[in-house]
C-alpha cells in the first residue's frame, strides 16, 4: 500500500509509504488524492495529519518517472495540493527526515507544518534540470518573501528545520515525534479559522525594486550558472508570483518546464543523478559487491603528509567526526600542517554555523592528533599516506607502516596516477592496499577515485568506498592504470590544447570556446592554476623533455608521435602559472588569481610557428571543442575497453564532480552518446587518417563496434565487449 490512513479520536492521519525515499510517483499520488478525499469527507474526521513513513516526510516527484518529453502523471501534484489547500478541515504536515522538492510542495499546501529538529527542506529541482512546478515558486514567495524564496529555489538549497522554523517555512520544530506534535497541533486548531493559512491567496509582500531585483538575479545567475536553463527558468517563475495572479502562476510554471525538456537538460542532469547514486553500486566479476560485501566500520585513521592534499583530507575526516592522527616528518611542517588544518576547520565550523548546525570541532581541532611519531599511528583502522607523487617516497612508507599498524589495518595511497600494485608489493598485506585518489581541495570536492589493485580484497574495497560516502564524497570504483580514469582522459585533451597553439590559436581562444562549452576552466586557466611545473615534473620522469631526450630528436616528436614543446619552453622560463605570475596568463601578482591575455605569449608562438614553419590557420570554437573533446571521449571507450571503469555512467559521475564537467551535458559519454556516436567516431577517423602521428586520434574499437551495431543506448555499450578485459 502506497498510502495508508489511520484515525486517531477525530485527527485522520494520512501516511505515504513509498521505500526508499516516498516518492511521489503516479500510484503513490492517485492514492494520496483518493485516501484524501475520502478523509476530507468523513464527518468523523475533523483534521488532518500528513506524513510519510520510515522517518521521511516525502523527497518528491518520482524522477524514475520523467519521461523525456512529459512531466505529466494522471493526478498531479498540483492537483492533490490544491485539494489540500482548499480543504475546511485544518491539514497539518508532519515533516520528519526530508521534505523535498513535490514533498515540500505537498507540505506547502498544507495549512501548518510541524518539522523534527533533523529535517530537511528545500526545493531542489534546479539540480536536476528543472524547476518546482507544482506551485513551489508561487507558494513559497507568499510564505517567506522573494529574496529567501528565490534564493532556495535557483540554488537548490537544503535547508536545515532550525532555519525552516527562522525563515517562517515550518511553524514548529520539535525534538520528539514530529508525527504526534502534529496530531496535538491538529486537534488544537480544530474549528479554528483557516483563511490566512492558503498560501495560494495571500499577496505576495515586497519592499524592494521588482524590475531591478530580478534583473540583477538574471545577471548573477547567468554568470554563476553558465549555460544552465533551469536557474533561469526558477527566476522568471518566481517572478511570475509578484507579477500574476496564483493560478496564472501555476500555469506559467507549467510552459517553463515544459519549455525546459525540450533543451534537453533536464534529461542529462537526471541521468546524472542517478548515475551518481549508481557508483556507489560496485560488482567485482566474482559477483562480489557493495549487496553482499560488509565495510569494516572505520573509527580511527592516520593521515601520513600534510602538504596540501593532507591537509583537506585531515580536514575531512575531522569534519566527518572520525578521529584522525596526523603525521608529518619534521616540526616545521607538522606546525605549519597544523596551522593550516586549524584554518579549514575553522572554516567549515563557520559554513556549519550558518546553516544552524554545530560541529565537534568549533572551538578546536575535534578528533585531530598532531605527532612526528610513526608509532602513535600503531592500533588505527585505517591510514591515508598523502605524500607528494614519488614511487620510492611512497614505496618507503608502505613498507615502514605495514611492519608497525595492526594486521587488518588498511593501507591507502592517495595517488593522482601511480601503480597501486607496486606499492601494495613492498607491504606484507597486499590485499589491504588500496589507492585513494582525491581531488584538491579534498575537504571541498566531492570525488573519490578509489582504486582497485589486482591484490585488493573485496572487504577494502567495501571498507574504502563506504569511508567515501561517511566523507560526504561520490565515490568511484576504477581499475589500476596509469592516470585511472580522469586523468587518463584528460591528457589527450591537454595534447590536443597544445596542438591548436601550433596551428594558430592563442590559449583564450582555446579557453574561451571550452568555458563557452560549459567547462568552469578552459585547459590553460586549468594549467596555470595547478601550475606547469606539475606536468613538466612528469615529462621529465617520462623523459619527454630535459636530458633524456635523445641527441637528434626533433623538437616536436616523440617516438615517431607528434609532441608540443610550448609548455615545456615555457617551465625553462620560469612561467609556472599562477604562482609565478605568468605562466600561459599572465596575472596581476604573484599568487594572483586574475588572468589577462598575454601579448608576450602570442608574440612567442608566432615566432614559435615561424621557426618551426608551420601554417597556421584560423580555428573556430566548434573545431576547439570537437579536438578537444572528442580525444578525451575516445579515451573514455578505451578505458571501458580496457576494464577500469565499470560503465560509461562513472567515467561520467567523475567527470562530472572532479574535472568541472557542466552536469547539464551529463558527462562526456553521455555527451557522446546524444551527439552521435557516428558523428565523433567519423570526426576522429577523418582527423586520425590526416594526422597518423597523434595516436589519441584514432577511434578506439569499442567507438567502431557501437557505430557498427547501430549505436545502441549508453547502457548497453559495455555489454558489446562482453567479458574482455576486466580489471575491476
Ligand atoms: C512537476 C514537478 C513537481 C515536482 C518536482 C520534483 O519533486 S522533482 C524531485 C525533487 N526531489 C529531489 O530532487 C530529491 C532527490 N533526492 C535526494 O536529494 C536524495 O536522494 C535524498 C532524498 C536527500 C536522500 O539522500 P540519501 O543520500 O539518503 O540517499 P540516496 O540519494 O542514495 O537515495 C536513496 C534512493 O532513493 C532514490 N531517490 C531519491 N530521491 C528520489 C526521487 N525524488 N525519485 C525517485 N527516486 C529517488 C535514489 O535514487 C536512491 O535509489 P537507489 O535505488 O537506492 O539507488
Amino acid at each position: 500500500m502506497e498510502v495508508t490512513r489511520y484515525q486517531s479520536h477525530a485527527v485522520s492521519v494520512i501516511e505515504i509509504n513509498h521505500p526508499p525515499v516516498n516518492a511521489l510517483s503516479s500510484l503513490v499520488c492517485q492514492a494520496l488524492f483518493k485516501e484524501f478525499v475520502e478523509a476530507s469527507k468523513d464527518p468523523s474526521v475533523e483534521a488532518i495529519v500528513l506524513c510519510g513513513a520510515n522517518g521521511k516526510f516525502c523527497a518528491g516527484a518520482d524522477i524514475r518517472e520523467f519521461k523525456s518529453t512529459s512531466l505529466m502523471k494522471t493526478i498531479s501534484i498540483e492537483d492533490i495540493n490544491g485539494n489540500i489547500e482548499s480543504c475546511k478541515k485544518p491539514v497539518v504536515a508532519a515533516i520528519e527526515g526530508v521534505a523535498l522538492g513535490g514533498g515540500l510542495e505537498l507540505a506547502l499546501s498544507c495549512h501548518y507544518r510541524v518539522a523534527h529538529i533533523k529535517a530537511i527542506v528545500g526545493l531542489p529541482e534546479v539540480l536536476i534540470g528543472i524547476l518546482p512546478a507544482a506551485g513551489g515558486t508561487q507558494r513559497l514567495p507568499r510564505l517567506i518573501g522573494i529574496p529567501a524564496a528565490l534564493d532556495m529555489i535557483v540554488r537548490g538549497r537544503h535547508v536545515p528545520a532550525t532555519e525552516a522554523f527562522q525563515l517562517g517555512i515550518v511553524d514548529q520544530v520539535v525534538q520528539t515525534n514530529a508525527i504526534d506534535a502534529a496530531v496535538h497541533l491538529a486537534r488544537e486548531i480544530i474549528g479554528k479559522p483557516l483563511d490566512n493559512r492558503r498560501l495560494s491567496t495571500l499577496p505576495v509582500q515586497y519592499n524592494i525594486n521588482i524590475e531591478d531585483f530580478f534583473d540583477n538575479a538574471l545577471k548573477k545567475a547567468k554568470i554563476q550558472f553558465f549555460g544552465a536553463q533551469a536557474p533561469l527558468a526558477c527566476i522568471e517563475a518566481v517572478k511570475a508570483s509578484v507579477e500574476l495572479p496564483f493560478y496564472q502562476g501555476l500555469k506559467k510554471e507549467q510552459e517553463l518546464i515544459a519549455s525546459l525538456v525540450t533543451t534537453g537538460q533536464p534529461q542529462a542532469q537526471q541521468y546524472a543523478f542517478f548515475s551518481e547514486r549508481n557508483a556507489g553500486k560496485w560488482t567485482l566479476p566474482s559477483g562480489e559487491g557493495w549487496d553482499n560485501v560488509s565495510p569494516k566500520i572505520i573509527k580511527t585513521t592516520a593521515v601520513i603528509g600534510l602538504g596540501t592534499m593532507g591537509r583537506g583530507i585531515v580536514t575531512s575526516l575531522s569534519k566527518a567526526n572520525i578521529s584522525v592522527i596526523a603525521l608529518e616528518q619534521d616540526e616545521k611542517q607538522l606546525n605549519q600542517g597544523k596551522k593550516a588544518v586549524i584554518s579549514l576547520l575553522e572554516k567549515e565550523a563557520e559554513k556549519l554555523n550558518k546553516q544552524g548546525k554545530s560541529s565537534s570541532f568549533a572551538n578546536g581541532l575535534g578528533p585531530v592528533h598532531f605527532t612526528l611519531d610513526f608509532g602513535e599511528i600503531r592500533n588505527v583502522d585505517l591510514v591515508i599516506e598523502a605524500v607528494y607523487e614519488n614511487m620510492g617516497l611512497k614505496k618507503k612508507i608502505f613498507q615502514k607502516i605495514s611492519k608497525i599498524l595492526k594486521p587488518d589495518a588498511f593501507l591507502c595511497t592517495n595517488t593522482s596516477g601511480l601503480d597501486i600494485d607496486e606499492i601494495a608489493s613492498v607491504t606484507n598485506r597486499p590485499q589491504n592496499v588500496i589507492g585513494m585518489h582525491f581531488f584538491s581541495p579534498a575537504n571541498i570536492m566531492r570525488l573519490l577515485e578509489v582504486v582497485r589493485g589486482c591484490y585488493t580484497s573485496p572487504i577494502t574495497i567495501a571498507t574504502t568506498m563506504s569511508l567515501g560516502k561517511t566523507l560526504g564524497k561520490v565515490a568511484v570504483l576504477v581499475g589500476n592504470c596509469p592516470l585511472f580514469v580522469g586523468n587518463r582522459m584528460l591528457l589527450p585533451y591537454v595534447e590536443q590544447a597544445g596542438y591548436l597553439l601550433e596551428d594558430g590559436c592563442n590559449p583564450e581562444d582555446v579557453d574561451n570556446a571550452l568555458e563557452h562549452f560549459g567547462f568552469a576552466m578552459g585547459p590553460f586557466c586549468m594549467m596555470d592554476l595547478a601550475g606547469l611545473d606539475v606536468g613538466w615534473r612528469s615529462r621529465m620522469e617520462k623523459g619527454l623533455t630535459g636530458d633524456r631526450v635523445p641527441t637528434g630528436t626533433p623538437a616536436r616528436q616523440r617516438q615517431g608521435n607528434r609532441y608540443c614543446p610550448i609548455a615545456d619552453m615555457l617551465c625553462e622560463l620560469g612561467r609556472f602559472g599562477q604562482k609565478a605570475g605568468m605562466g600561459w596568463y599572465k596575472y596581476e601578482k604573484l599568487g594572483g588569481r586574475k588572468a589577462s591575455p598575454d601579448p608576450w605569449i602570442r608574440d612567442f608562438l608566432e615566432k614559435y610557428r615561424n621557426t618551426h614553419q608551420i601554417k597556421s590557420h584560423v580555428i573556430n570554437s566548434e573545431e576547439i571543442i570537437q579536438r578537444c573533446l572528442y580525444v578525451l571521449i575516445n579515451a573514455g571507450f578505451k578505458i571501458l575497453e580496457d576494464g577500469i571503469a565499470t560503465s560509461p555512467e562513472d567515467i561520467d559521475v567523475i567527470y562530472n564532480n572532479g574535472y568541472g564537467w557542466p552536469k547539464y551535458r551529463g558527462g562526456p559519454m553521455y555527451y557522446a552518446a546524444t551527439t552521435g556516436l557516428a558523428k565523433v567516431y567519423e570526426t576522429l577517423d577523418r582527423n586520425y587518417k590526416a594526422n597518423p602521428d597523434i595516436p589519441s586520434m584514432k577511434p578506439t574499437f569499442l567507438l567502431r563496434k557501437l557505430v557498427a551495431v547501430g549505436e545502441p543506448p549508453l547502457k548497453e555499450w559495455k555489454t558489446q565487449l562482453g567479458n574482455l578485459n576486466n580489471k575491476l
